[in-house]
């Protein structure tokens, strides 16, 4: 990977058999469609610390990031940048609170059979199988 390359981490948070998606409010041509909380990583900043910080300011909660699913996804950056950017999703363990829509119109808590019914980022649609491997029915 290019050292230049953006990395955009998601956390895939896994609770009862469910998995945690979020609702995009902004930018307006992103507005309404699906996504794994998280961001973008900053200069200097590892792409667990960059999960663990944005989780607390998007949903208000303490995660600790482990291992990475799936391989990165390349995604096309804001039309006239050259930086190129990949989607890097991470597993992540709820430490300590609820997580709350703090940045996002909504969040939902998907079991496999919801994973398809979504309108995901395109980057997030090559992560779909392999989460929906890890979402093992509950009761
Ligand atoms: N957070 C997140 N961003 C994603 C996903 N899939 C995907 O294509 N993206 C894109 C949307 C945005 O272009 C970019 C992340 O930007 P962002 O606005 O969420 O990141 P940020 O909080 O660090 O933003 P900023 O305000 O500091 O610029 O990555 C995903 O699953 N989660």
């Amino acid at each position: 990977m290019d050292r230049d390359t953006l990395i955009v981490v998601g956390a895939a948070i896994i609770r009862d058999g469910r998995i945690l998606a979020a609702q995009r409010a902004e930018p307006a041509a992103l507005h309404g469609r699906w996504e794994f909380p998280g961001g973008k990583v900053d200069p200097g900043e590892t792409p667990a610390d960059a999960l663990v910080r944005e989780c607390r300011e998007e949903l208000g909660v303490t995660v600790r990031a482990r291992e990475a699913i799936g391989v990165d996804v390349p995604f096309p950056t804001t039309p006239g940048r050259t930086r190129s950017a990949v989607l890097r999703l991470l597993r992540a363990d709820l430490i300590d609170g609820e997580p709350r829509a703090l940045e996002h119109l909504s969040l939902r808590w998907l079991t496999a059979a919801d994973l398809g019914t979504l309108d995901w980022l395109p980057a997030d649609v090559p992560f779909l199988d392999p989460i929906g491997a890890l979402l093992v029915p509950t009761g």
